[in-house]
Parts: structure tokens; C-alpha cells; sequence
């Protein structure tokens, strides 16, 4: 199926029309008949759990995948739309200037014109106070994001698709985009907004499409939803063991066991000098922005990165385990089964005494962490390659606290997860401290912070930190870092 021009008679503010859109892998019927349609400038948030389809909608909308059925039809064309991924793909070297033009035929554009094209592109998504000879890496990520949507209405699509671009932002930052995105749809751009972070849309998008297993299950006027009930669908009545992040802490960890990981003087990654210690039953967590060098020295820490400077002290015959933050270079094994990924590592835990591995209790401890935290598909042998990015991030952590660690290190711990899977991953996180595990969240997320850490040290714009927060102080995050 390739991706049509809408008729010439369609009704005038259509911009793209999906009709039966189907889309099977193997024995998956990730999308099984999507039919929507989105209009001039609205703002559309696009939800749904972990593998409800959403990546595949916007890999098909991308030409990425054909569809094995259905119709899609953009106004202009395939040029009509445009797609923004995670990385941006801006070139951090040149100016913003050279990546709007980027591609443009040379002969046709001078220096001044591309600024003057610049500003009015920069312009139609609202932003008037970026200069377009300033080199893309000296822009805050926020910014950049906005110059990659900029481009891409530049090059001629009037829908654009935003796809998780704003995870990892502070939540200022976050909203800073959000604002924007909310602006070139007021100016008439169509804006479809992937997310899991629904604080980020309420408010700003003027409409909800939620999927749920490959079909649309809610899509409507977004005044008149409730975030309850966007919550509700999302999760598809999914009953999660938790409190709301945050609530509990008063009531959890005290702290009082013995140190686990005590980091004197760490530089890693740029940064440091950093003094950290982890203690039994205790949630320490450090947070900075993206580069920061933050996920470096947990990785000090969980014995994966020998610093550059400093010492870690671990205590005897600790068992460590470790969330990457980058799941697809650092932490999975793609062309494995979940069972493995889960129990790779941990094989210990399963050892008879006569040393041969207890198969069938290895199988039903991976079946009921895949369970709990709602790995889709529900199949110990599928492969993790054919899992939808928060699945992967689901296992990644169901490995590491199988080996029933004494220091949990985790780096972006929910990286992609859904809503629900969220709040699971911190009630586990939370009675794994309570069971006298010390843990390090090392996050960028500051959802994490607030709802798990203890103690949370923030890196400044030297490498360094310089005062830990309590609890109580976590809400001057949002302002300070602001
Ligand atoms: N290349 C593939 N091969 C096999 N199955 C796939 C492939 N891509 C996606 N799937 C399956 O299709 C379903 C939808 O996946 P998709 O990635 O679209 O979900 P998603 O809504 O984007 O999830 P997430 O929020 O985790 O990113 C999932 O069950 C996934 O396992």
C-alpha cells in the first residue's frame, strides 16, 4: 500500500484519512483495522499501553512499513507529512539555518536567504527567540526538538508527527514543547503528538486517539474526556499494586541498614567529583540533564565502568544488578526469547543442589514477572526483537531485580513504559527497598525521582553536586532546574 493523495473533492480542513489500516507480524495482529481521520490544525494526542500499536500506525504513516490493508490518503501526498523521531536528526556541528535548509539546492539559497527562511520557519511553530546562525548544539534539547519540527514543516508537510521527543526533558522543558506544538497547530499545522507522558497533553491537545490492541478505542474532543477516564482506557482496567508515586515514601524506607556502595571522588562521564554512598533498604538517586554524565557514574556504581578518578567501595559479596539506560545497545539480547532476557544472569537462583537448573520453576518465576508488569505479547518464547519498545523495557527490568540484587542500579528505569506499567515498576522498586536492597535511580525523568528517591543528589551544570534533597524538596526541582 503506498501512501495516496487525498481526493481533490474531500471536505477542505481533511489533512489525512486512515481507513482499515491492518498490520500483522508473524502470529501479531498489531493493528487490526485503525480507521481515523485528522484534520487542520488540531492537536492530537496519540496514546495507548505498551504494544497497543502506536509505532506501527506511525512507522506505516512514516512508509516505513506497507500496510496489509486499508487506505491512507495525506493532502499533498507522502510530502504532506512528516515524521519526528527521538533522535531529531539534526547535525549538532551546523547552525539552525543549515539544518532547516539541509537538502535544499545550494545554488538557490544564499546565507541571508536561509536566515530569513529560517526565522519564518522558526516562526510557524512560534518561535521567535532562537537565532538562526546559533549552532544546533548549543541549544537546549527542548529547542532542538522544536528546530526538527520547524524542519519539518519547512520541507513541505503540513502534518507532523511527533514521536516521543519530549521523554527525557525536564518537565518544564517538556511543557515549553508541548506549548509550541500548540502554537503551529493554532497557526495550521496538524500536529499528532505519541506520548506516555499524558501531564504533558492535558490541557494542550484538542483531541485524544487512544489504541488498545491494534484498534482505536477511544477518539474524541479532548474538553470533553477526563484524564481518569484516559487512564482508565488506557490501561484497559489493568489493577496496578500501587500507591500514586510519591504517596507512600513518607511511611517507607528509613534508611537505617548498613552501606552497600559507598562512590568517594567518582569522575565518569564528565562528570564528578562525586561522593555517593547506598545504603540497605534505601532509594539514592542522582538527576541531571540527558549528557550529564549521570548514568556514568551509576554505571561506576553497578560495576559496569571503571571511572576515571575516585573510588567505589562495594560491600562483600554484594549482589549486583543493573537497568542500562540504553536498552537497545546496552541491555537486551534482540534476537533471544523474553524468558531469556529474564533469566540470563540469574541463573543461580534456579540451581538444584544436585547443580542441574530447575527448569520448570525458572519458567513460572519469569511467567509471573512478565505477568506482573503486562509484557505483550504474554509469551515466554516470543522474541525480544519483535517486542514493542516498552515491552523490551519491561524485561530489561524484570532481569534485574530476578537476580534478587542487594545494590539495584537503575538508569532510566521506565524509559517508554505506559502508565500503568510506571506505577508497577516504582511498587516493586518500593518493596524491594523495603526488603533492605539499596537501590541507585540514576534518571533524567523526574517522575522517578519524585516517586521513588529517598535522597535525590542533583548534578549541576559543573559535574558536580552539590546539596541532596530530601523528599520534601523535590517539588524546588521543577522550579530550580526550570
Ligand atoms: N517488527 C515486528 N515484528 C514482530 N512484532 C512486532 C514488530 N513490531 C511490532 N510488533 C508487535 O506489534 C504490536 C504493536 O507494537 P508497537 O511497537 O506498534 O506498539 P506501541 O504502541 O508503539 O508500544 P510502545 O508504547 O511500547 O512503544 C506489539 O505486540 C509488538 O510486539
Amino acid at each position: 500500500m503506498v501512501i495516496a493523495t487525498l481526493a481533490p473533492d474531500a471536505r477542505n480542513d481533511l489533512m489525512i484519512e486512515v481507513v482499515d489500516v491492518r498490520k500483522r507480524f508473524g502470529a501479531t495482529q498489531a493493528l487490526s483495522g485503525v480507521t481515523c481521520s485528522f484534520s487542520r490544525g488540531e492537536f492530537v494526542a496519540l496514546l495507548g499501553s505498551n504494544g497497543a500499536g502506536k509505532s506501527t500506525l506511525v512507522k506505516i504513516l512514516d512508509g516505513v512499513y506497507p500496510a496489509d490493508a486499508g487506505t491512507i490518503a495525506v493532502r499533498g501526498g507522502r510530502a504532506g507529512l512528516g515524521v519526528v523521531h527521538q533522535d531529531l536528526g539534526l547535525v549538532d556541528g551546523m547552525t539552525v539555518a543549515e539544518n532547516l535548509c539541509l537538502g535544499a539546492p545550494r545554488r538557490l539559497v544564499n546565507p541571508r536567504a536561509e536566515a530569513r527562511l529560517t526565522t519564518e520557519a522558526l516562526r510557524a511553530v512560534g518561535l521567535t527567540s532562537i537565532d538562526p546562525y546559533a549552532l544546533v548544539s548549543s541549544l537546549s534539547l527542548g529547542q532542538r526538538a522544536m528546530v526538527a519540527v520547524a524542519r519539518t514543516l519547512h520541507r513541505g508537510a503540513d502534518t507532523v508527527v511527533i514521536d516521543e521527543v519530549t521523554a527525557g526533558l525536564h518537565p518544564h522543558e517538556a511543557r515549553w514543547v508541548v506549548e509550541r506544538l500548540r502554537v503551529a497547530a493554532e497557526l495550521g499545522a496538524t500536529v499528532l503528538m505519541v506520548t506516555h507522558k499524558l501531564d504533558e497533553v492535558v490541557g494542550a491537545a484538542t483531541r485524544y486517539v487512544v489504541l488498545s490492541d491494534g484498534e482505536v478505542v477511544l477518539d474524541g474532543d479532548a474538553a470533553g474526556i477526563a484524564r481518569a477516564d484516559l487512564v482508565e482506557t488506557m490501561s484497559r482496567g489493568r489493577s496496578v499494586s500501587t500507591p500514586a508515586p510519591g504517596a507512600d515514601r513518607a511511611g517507607g524506607s528509613g534508611g537505617t541498614g548498613g552501606v552497600v556502595c559507598e562512590l568517594k571522588g567518582i569522575r565518569a562521564g564528565g562528570a564528578g567529583p562525586i561522593d555517593l554512598t547506598v545504603t540497605a533498604g534505601r532509594i539514592t538517586a542522582i538527576t541531571g540533564p540527558l549528557g550529564s554524565g549521570l548514568h556514568e557514574v551509576a554505571y561506576a556504581a553497578a560495576g559496569l565502568l571503571t571511572p576515571d578518578a575516585g573510588t567505589v567501595r562495594i560491600a562483600r559479596d554484594v549482589r549486583r544488578a543493573c537497568v542500562p539506560a540504553h536498552r537497545e545497545s546496552e541491555g537486551v539480547f534482540a534476537d533471544h526469547t523474553v524468558q531469556f532476557n529474564v533469566a540470563v544472569g540469574g541463573w543461580s537462583r534456579w540451581r538444584g543442589r544436585t547443580g542441574l537448573l530447575r527448569l520448570r520453576q525458572m519458567r513460572r518465576d519469569c511467567d509471573d514477572a512478565v505477568a506482573a508488569l503486562a509484557v505483550v505479547p504474554h509469551r515466554l518464547d516470543a522474541t525480544v526483537s519483535d517486542l514493542s519498545g516498552g515491552n523490551q523495557q519491561k524485561t530489561l527490568f524484570a532481569r534485574a531485580l530476578m537476580r534478587r540484587p542487594q545494590l539495584l542500579v537503575l538508569c532510566e528505569p521506565t524509559r517508554g513504559v505506559d502508565v500503568a506499567t510506571r506505577r508497577e515498576i516504582y511498587a516493586q522498586v518500593r518493596r524491594m527497598a523495603d526488603s533492605g536492597t539499596g537501590v541507585l535511580v540514576a534518571s533524567t525523568d523526574y517522575e522517578d525521582i519524585v516517586a521513588l528517591a529517598d535522597t535525590t543528589g542533583v548534578l549541576t551544570a559543573d559535574g558536580t553536586v552539590s546539596e541532596w534533597l530530601a523528599p520534601d524538596r523535590l517539588p524546588e526541582l521543577t522550579t530550580e532546574l526550570a
